[in-house]
Parts: structure tokens; sequence; C-alpha cells
């Protein structure tokens, strides 16, 4: 393991942002830190870094305990949201920054600033001022500079939070793409699961300064731990009390089935190949379904219709707490 957590609890006066948290992070693996605003995941990552240090627990990284080691010394590099570069220097130099204060031979720093450039495509920018970068290509440009001392990991916190969907986007592939050529270990916060999910190699998630659960994408989805993981990670609507997806939901035009849920279909809405529809039980329960456009065409199911419903064989089913439906898709 690259980074072990243990027992660490962080209070910020009366308040506890990290609750007995134990995470161990695989080397050179890429994880994302993922949950909802205010959950304690910049604050473990911060723990980390050792910009913030924690009440109790211990943080090994690469085998030493770096609990109590200042964070220049425990061989991380970090990039933020809002990267402070140097302004009046070039993209070069800002890359170049770290090998000069550790006083590396000119001609190495050459080289590997050229290598660095090169991995994060801005290498036609090496002279410019960060000021002529777009946004998306200063974020490239600071992992470069991190990259340039050869960190053991590698701590990003929400790296492209600022940026805009389509460049958020292209960053996220670029990461995953560059993360396969240099494979060093990776830990990124983000709140939006559609990152998580198709960046990385393992998820942990954090709610209420606590870890809900830590798996590969696959698991989360699959198997979440509890409902608050499976409402996080996906859709999430109640048929008979209990939380499933959406899209595992069987609809039937007959009553087929003696433990189907009849109900009123009470909105259709076509979006692409999808169709959702809004179901209103006998119970009294507001049910929401995805089918295939092909599938409800073939139903023919129509508004103020009665439908049957049933979860479909191997749906990942949930007894409801208060959390489900508090989180949104985003
Ligand atoms: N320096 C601080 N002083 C007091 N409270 C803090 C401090 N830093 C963080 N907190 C609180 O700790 C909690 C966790 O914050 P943290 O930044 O770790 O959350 P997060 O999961 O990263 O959220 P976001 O996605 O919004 O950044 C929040 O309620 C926050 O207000």
């Amino acid at each position: 393991m690259s980074i072990e957590v243990k027992g660490v609890t962080k209070r910020f006066g009366d308040f506890v942002a990290l609750e007995d948290v134990n995470v161990s992070i695989p080397t050179g693996q890429l994880t994302a830190l993922l949950g909802p605003s205010g959950g304690g995941k910049s604050t473990l990552l911060r723990v980390i870094a050792g910009l913030e240090s924690a009440d109790s627990g211990t943080i090994e990284i690469e085998g030493v305990d770096a609990t109590r080691l200042a964070p220049q010394k425990r061989n991380v590099g970090f990039v933020f949201q809002h990267y402070a570069a140097f302004k009046h220097m070039t993209v070069a130099k800002n890359v170049a920054f770290g090998l000069e204060i550790r006083k590396k031979p000119k001609e190495e720093i050459r080289d590997r600033v050229h290598e660095l450039l090169k991995l994060v495509h801005l290498d036609q920018f090496a002279h410019r001022l960060p000021s002529q970068l777009s946004g998306g290509q200063r974020q490239r440009m600071a992992l470069a500079r991190a990259l340039a001392v050869e960190p053991s990991v590698l701590l990003l916190d929400e790296p492209f939070g600022a940026l805009d969907a389509k460049v958020r986007k292209e960053l996220r592939d670029w990461l995953r793409r560059l993360h396969d050529e240099v494979h060093v270990t990776t830990v990124f916060v983000t709140h939006d699961q559609e990152e998580a999910l198709e960046v990385s190699d393992e998820i942990v998630v954090i709610n209420n300064g606590r870890v809900e659960q830590v798996g590969t994408p696959d698991q989360l989805y699959d198997e979440p731990a509890n409902d608050f993981v499976m409402s996080f990670l996906g859709e999430v609507t109640t048929l008979g009390g209990q939380a499933i997806r959406p899209h595992d939901i069987e609809v039937s035009t007959s009553p087929l089935l003696d433990r189907a849920v009849e109900g009123t279909v009470a909105r259709i809405l076509r979006i692409g190949f999808e169709v959702r529809l809004t179901v209103h039980t006998l119970d009294g329960e507001e049910v929401h379904v995805q089918l295939t456009r092909t599938l409800a065409n073939g139903l023919g199911v129509r508004e103020g219709g009665t439908v049957w419903l049933t979860p479909l064989a191997g749906a990942t089913i949930m007894p409801t707490t208060a959390s489900v439906g508090g989180h949104a898709r985003t």
C-alpha cells in the first residue's frame, strides 16, 4: 500500500470533520475521494499532504510514518482547483521551479522540463506566461510542475473543478491516459460521481466525515454497502418501500406476477433512446422507471394507463433510510 490512513479524526472546534477514518490507498493506482460537499474529502487530502494535522490517528506514506512530517518532507505533489502559478515566470520556468530549488544540474532540468511539457501537451507553450494559457492548459502546467520533482504520491483537490463541463471532460480523459503512462499513485478529490466512475481504479466514498465504502467503480455500483452509496452513484427510486435503480424495474401492462405493484402512468418523458415513466402506485408511492424506447414502444405505455411493476431479476435492492433521494446526480 502506498498510503495508509489509520484511525484519523480531525475536529475544527466542536465540529468533527473526519471521524476514525481508515483507508489504504494502493500503489500506482488512481483513487478518487468522492462524496457530497462538506463530507470531509479535502480535509482528508490535506491531512495526507500534511497541510492539516490530525487530532488522532496516523498517516503512513510508502512505508514511512509521515504523521509528524512537514509537507515538504512527505514527497507528495499537489494540485488544487485554483492553481497559483508564478505569474512572472514562463510555463517552462514554473515547471522547472521545484528542480531549481533542489539545485539540480541545468541540463537535467532542461531535459526534464521538456519531457514533462511534452507529456502534458504543452511543449509549444513553454515560453508563454501562465496568463497566456487557457484554464485547462494552466491546470496541465500545474500537473507538470507537481510531477517534476518525482513525488511518490500526487494529490489533486478538484483539479478541474473551476473549468467548464467540456474542458473538464477532456482533462478527465487526459488524466486517465497520463496516469496510464506515468503510474504515480494519485489521489483526487471530486464530488462528481461520473468523474469518479470514469477515471478511477478505486473510489473511497466519504460522507459526514466517515468512509461509507471503498471499492472499484463496478463494486460500488453493483454492490453498494448502503443506500447512501447506492443513491450517490446513480439514480435511485423506491418500489414497495425499497430503494432500487429506475432501470432495474420491469414494466408490464398486465398483472403477470402476484407480487407486482399496480400503478398509473402519470408522466412519460422521452429523451433520446431512453423513456422515463413516473408511476403512481395504489399505495401512493411515486416510482420512477427507465426503459429503452424500443421496450416502451413495444409495451404501448401511455399516460393514464395502468401498469404493473416488479424488480428485474438480479436488481440491487436496499431497505431505504432518509438519505435516499437526498443526493440526486449532478
Ligand atoms: N479550517 C477549517 N475550519 C473550520 N471548519 C472547517 C475547516 N476546513 C474545513 N472545515 C469544515 O469541515 C467540513 C469538511 O470540509 P471539507 O473541505 O473536507 O469537505 P469536502 O468534502 O472537501 O467538501 P467540498 O466538496 O465542498 O470541498 C466542512 O463542514 C467544512 O466547513
